[in-house]
């Protein structure tokens, strides 16, 4: 079958589709749909989309990117949480017999089953705007159920795909820095001004691309404990890394224990955790992983 080309995608088109169905805004669900033909083409050529790839769809909106991706891949699952605009998308995407739509929360989806049953055990492509709201939690849970995915390619709040590409030394730089780096390689490839949706957001926005890393970037015994010591370190930023970790709750080192893992890790005493690369803190947590107590 020949796929339509994708009829939305401006303003015009757009406040059709949302009058015909008098669809009302959830702002609870972060509902800012795109009406740039140039930035859903930008974010399917970031996303390497080809007539192979069975691509996931967070929040499909009244399916304006899902008929771009539709014409793409060999087949889209589009994952939208608001019962309402089921209606409009089976209007929107009906020309297109490589869609299917789950009116689910994208959190409660399991995505290895997913993967398993549909894509034959291949990596899938993940490709959205986002609603902000939840970026992080939907991004962390791909990566740490680790899901096959090939990449990840989604709008996200400015502020936050910034905080996803910095590295130490930088004031952007945390937990969600390191965390993104440990499992892919995050590159902004487009500024996506508010004038692009509707409704306008508060906020800039930007389009992350996440290829995963073909194997680890860093040997880590214990991924767990690595990531305890991160976020032990960014929530006390200001003080020095011996005193983060031993005033933590989520741990129970000595301050001996702890400074001597310094020591071995050749840091200087009155380091912050905010200095440290990813390798150092896998280094870090290497040695500290070897008291029992932690684990
Ligand atoms: C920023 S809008 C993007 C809409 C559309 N993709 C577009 O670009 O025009 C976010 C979409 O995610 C949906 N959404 C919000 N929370 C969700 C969740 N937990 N699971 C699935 N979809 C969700 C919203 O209803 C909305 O359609």
């Amino acid at each position: 079958m020949d796929r339509p080309l994708p009829k939305l995608g401006t303003p015009g088109n757009t406040i059709e589709v949302l009058q015909k169905y008098r669809f009302n805004f959830q702002k609870k669900y972060g509902q800012n749909f795109l009406i740039d033909r140039r930035v859903l083409e930008k974010i399917i050529d970031a996303a390497k989309i080809g007539s192979d790839d069975y691509v996931v769809e967070v929040g499909p909106g009244i399916g304006t990117m899902t008929q771009y991706l539709a014409c793409h891949a060999r087949e889209v699952c589009a994952v939208e949480i608001d019962r309402n605009l089921i209606p409009v998308l089976k209007d929107t995407l009906s020309g297109y017999d490589n869609v299917t739509i789950l009116n689910e929360d994208i959190l409660k989806v399991d995505l290895n089953t997913l993967v398993r049953e549909k894509n034959y055990g291949n990596p899938i492509k993940v490709v959205a705007n986002l609603p902000y709201y939840i970026t992080t939690p939907i991004i962390m849970g791909l990566f740490e159920q680790h899901v096959l995915v090939d990449s990840v390619t989604v709008m996200v709040q400015k502020e936050v795909a910034l905080r996803m590409q910095a590295g130490p030394g930088t004031k952007d730089y945390g937990a969600l820095s390191l965390a993104v780096q440990y499992y892919c390689v995050p590159k902004i490839v487009a500024n996506v001004p508010p004038n692009c949706f509707i409704p306008r957001p508060k906020v800039g926005s930007a389009v992350i691309s996440l290829e995963r890393h073909k194997k680890p970037p860093v040997v880590v015994s214990d991924e767990k404990l690595m990531f305890r010591l991160i976020r032990a370190s960014f929530n006390q930023r200001r003080k020095t890394l011996i005193n983060a970790l031993t005033n933590s709750p989520d741990l129970s080192y000595t301050k001996e224990e702890v400074a001597e893992a310094v020591r071995r890790c050749k840091f200087i005493p009155t380091i912050r955790g905010e200095a440290l690369t990813l390798p150092e803190f896998a280094g870090l947590s290497n040695v500290l992983g070897e008291s029992s107590h932690n684990s």
